[in-house]
């Protein structure tokens, strides 16, 4: 080739690969112009397929690849009216695929607008729990990920430098309320100034009080000028709700707003009504009927939730159990929440963490297992099963009698639900191995504890007393079917019933007869040492009793009156009453009482103080016994420091302190060196009788148990048998010269610490004692050895073995 023709060949390639590039993007343009020509020609009920919709290949691919054929009531809906940049007010029923509805429309609003990675964040998808978020995200990688953007997930309980710093490349960002705001607050890298699409998920969650403040905040710091989305299958209409996200005329997508009910059609639904005692048998009776299937079960509490799994694991059911609950670590959650996804013998028990939105798949059965709060709780609890196009569930709803009345509401939304019985029979109660574990198990105790405590908190804190009345709850029952034969104390009702039923006593016209006799009873016997819970127990027995045929039961009504009903759902209110510890709630929202209102000021606690007496900064020590331990404090020498004792005064005078801590050193000095002094003198002394005492010691032959047999005095056997007795001594003992004088010597060089000993007692007089007793020097035992071995040493070998064998037959 010449090298002309190499230059053509190079300006081809040259021009080819800038010319597709320019080609592609020409292509993108027209067909971009292409879609947004069809977006007002959309016929939702001529839409068969998602091809019908002008949407882009890569989201229609991405749909394909994941099995998305046919589009859903709320999709067919939803996607047409948010391409055409109105903003949603979405409601369908659960499991109906509104995820989708809102992902695709956010890739095909980004496609067209040609949103790269340098535009920053231009769609946001709130959910209300980190599980849901994760779920959608999940869900848009998946859908999404033939298009060039990036998505973020923003969830709490994960590593905050890790997204800080990848913010600011995020397009379509998947996020909790509380973890947004704080990248809102703190992160110099996120920018939302050009955010094209807001999506709440489950908006009357996003939108209620829980969330109101955090909400608020996020919406402040986000362009007006947006397309907003609001989702869930119990759907906002709150005009204050809307106002606060500026959404004046947004247009309501409900598909199923006229089908018979707003539950779907394939889930059965059915309730129990039983005693609360019995609820504990129930579900393990129907766990260990149902071991082949995936069941979720909903509870009211985190630690109802806990102990429930616990006590269940212990009980060994035969099926895998699971727990999921907001106060779980964040890992926990997720790995509980894979695992449900995953397996399919398998029972999760779960708070109202699961309740929305979350999509397990195949689960056949929703127990609610505490009545829900409202119709709506219970709308999302029992979509978890039934959900998608061919998905089959059923639901069952367990109730204490007084709760039956929820049965009305829910008729009233068109929800169907039957009644169903309980065959006694096969109810198998775990009682007794409860109670045994329990009493092997302090943890599992103290988690039953709790647990009692959480329940009872949640029924007192729910809005609605018609349903939700704890005078109702047989406390001690309740208590032993979870183990506890001593029904722990509910400080928060004793309080409770301190306050209120002392104010309900005069004016109760309207109320019950039986209630106030026995509301009577229980204030009169507030002194005795009967438990609240034994009060409430009475009281509820004959409210029970009294009260099957009537509605009216003393109410409480915790909240102000001038609240806008459609604010004020059930989640606001249990906020709002999450701080009621102290009961200083009043029954009667107009009778608060004076003493309430009044500020307390510190000097107004000042003055309470000092007229109780109580001295300020003092302690009391106690022995075990219970006896006052002097105060150490006051055991003070100098004339100042009683002086400043004895002053009745609160608070601390440092500069007085300071001078009484400078006398007082001096006593202190005074008496450290008495205690040295005497430490010395009684040294001295315990030396003195020490060497008194050994000196006895040695004339008597008495040793105390510590020093060991003294043997010192002994004759060293080497020097009286003499080196010769044995050959196979050590060369040096037949070196020593044979005296008892030099023995001493012997020992006192093997041993250090007795040579002192030895010159102190001068034992070679010793022995020479027992030589001028008259024992010969030349003692009787070496005598005979010697004997042996003159006898021995004359005979030959063959004599010596004859002599042996003589002596062996003679003994
Ligand atoms: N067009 C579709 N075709 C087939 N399956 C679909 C379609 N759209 C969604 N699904 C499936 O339906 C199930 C429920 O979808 P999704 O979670 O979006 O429901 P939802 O309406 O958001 O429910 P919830 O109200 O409980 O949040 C999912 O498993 C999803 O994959």
């Amino acid at each position: 080739m010449t090298k002309e023709g190499v230059k053509n060949n190079l300006n081809k390639k040259k021009h080819r690969l800038f010319k597709p590039k320019k080609k592609k993007s020409v292509q993108e343009d027209a067909a971009i112009q292409y879609l947004q020509a069809q977006y007002d020609k959309i016929v939702p009920v001529e839409i068969k397929s998602f091809k019908d919709l002008p949407l882009s290949q890569k989201t229609l691919k991405g749909l394909k690849e994941n099995n998305f054929f046919t589009p859903t009531d709320i999709q067919k809906l939803a996607i047409g009216y948010a391409l055409q940049g109105k903003d949603i007010l979405g409601a369908a029923k659960t499991g109906s695929g509104k995820t989708l509805a809102f992902l695709v429309p956010i890739l095909e609003i980004l496609f067209c607008k040609k949103w790269t990675r340098m535009d920053g964040v231009g769609a946001l998808v709130i959910s209300p729990t980190r599980e849901l978020a994760y779920q959608i995200y999940e869900t848009l990688r998946k859908v999404g990920h033939l298009h060039d953007f990036s998505a973020g997930l923003i969830i709490g309980g994960q590593n905050l430098k890790f997204e800080r710093k990848r913010m600011d490349q995020v397009n379509i960002l998947i996020c909790t309320p509380g973890r947004l705001l704080q990248h809102m607050d703190e992160n110099p890298l996120f920018d939302c100034s050009q955010l094209q699409i807001l999506v709440l998920d489950e908006a009357d969650r996003c939108l209620d009080l829980g969330f109101e403040a955090t909400m608020n905040a996020i919406i402040e710091n986000l362009p007006p000028k947006r397309q907003t989305l609001l989702f869930s299958a119990t759907q906002t209409k709150s005009v204050k709700d809307l106002a606060r996200l500026s959404l004046s005329f947004p247009t309501y997508v409900a598909p199923h707003e006229q089908a018979a009910t707003v539950t779907p059609e394939s889930l059965q639904q059915s309730y129990i009504v039983c005693e609360v005692d019995e609820k504990v048998g129930i579900l393990w009776s129907f766990i260990k009927n149902h071991l082949k299937q995936k069941v979720l079960v909903f509870m009211a509490t985190c630690k109802q939730v806990k102990y429930t799994y616990d006590l269940f694991c212990k009980l060994r059911p035969g099926v895998s159990l699971l727990a999921l609950y907001g106060t779980l670590h964040q890992e926990k959650r997720e790995k509980i929440y894979q695992e449900f996804c995953r397996k399919s013998n398998v029972i999760l028990f779960a708070t109202d963490l699961a309740s929305r939105g979350l999509d397990f798949p195949k689960v056949n059965w929703v127990i609610q297992y505490d009545c829900p709060e409202n119709v709506d709780t219970y709308i999302h609890r029992a979509g978890r099963t039934a959900r998608g196009v061919l998905g089959k569930g059923e639901g069952l709803l367990v109730l204490l009698p007084h709760e039956e009345k929820i049965i009305e509401d829910l008729n009233k939304n068109k929800i169907p639900i039957n009644k169903i019985s309980v065959d006694s029979s096969k109810v198998m109660s775990p009682q007794r191995k409860i109670e045994s574990l329990l009493s092997d198990n302090t943890d599992l105790k103290q988690t039953a504890q709790r647990a009692f405590v959480s329940y009872l908190k949640s029924v007192y804190l729910m809005k609605n007393k018609d349903i939700f009345n704890i005078h109702l709850i047989d406390t001690d029952a309740y208590a032993r079917s979870l183990g506890l034969i001593v029904p722990p104390r509910i400080r928060f009702l004793q309080k409770y019933n301190k306050t209120s039923i002392g104010k309900h006593e005069p004016d109760a016209t309207n109320t019950d007869d039986a209630v106030e006799k026995l509301k009577a009873k229980a204030s009169n016997d507030e002194g005795s040492d009967q438990s609240e819970s034994e009060n409430m127990n009475e009281l509820a027995r004959e409210v029970t009793k009294k009260t099957k045929t009537k509605k009216e039961i003393p109410k409480f009504d915790f909240h102000n009156d001038n609240e806008d009903s459609d604010e004020d759902g059930f989640l606001q209110v249990k906020k709002k009453n999450m701080h009621v510890d102290i009961p200083s709630v009043p029954i009667d929202g107009n009778r608060e009482s004076k003493k309430n209102t009044k500020p307390l000021t510190k000097a107004a606690v000042a003055k309470k103080i000092l007229k109780k007496k109580i001295k300020v900064n003092t302690m009391v020590k106690f022995t075990e016994d219970g006896e006052a331990i002097e105060d150490d404090k006051k055991d003070v020498k100098s004339d100042l420091a009683k002086q400043f004792v004895n002053e009745n005064v609160g608070g601390i005078d440092i500069e007085k302190a300071k001078e009484v801590l400078r006398e007082e050193d001096k006593f202190d000095k005074m008496r450290f060196r008495e205690k040295v002094k005497a430490k010395h003198k009684e040294q001295k002394r315990k030396l003195k009788n020490k060497k008194d005492n050994e000196g006895e010691k040695d004339d008597f032959g008495s040793q105390s148990e510590s020093d060991g047999p003294d043997l010192s005095w002994l004759p060293d056997p080497d020097k009286v048998y003499g080196a010769n007795d044995d050959e196979d001594d050590n060369s040096s003992h037949s070196k020593e010269p044979n005296s008892f004088e030099n023995t001493s010597e012997i020992y006192s060089s093997s041993e250090s610490d007795q040579s002192e000993r030895n010159e102190i007692y001068h034992r070679p007089t010793k022995r020479k004692l027992l030589v001028s007793k008259g024992i010969p020097q030349e003692s009787i035992i070496p005598r005979k050895v010697k004997k042996i071995e003159d006898v021995s040493a004359s005979l030959s070998v063959q004599e010596a073995e004859a002599l042996a064998m003589q002596l062996l037959q003679s003994k």
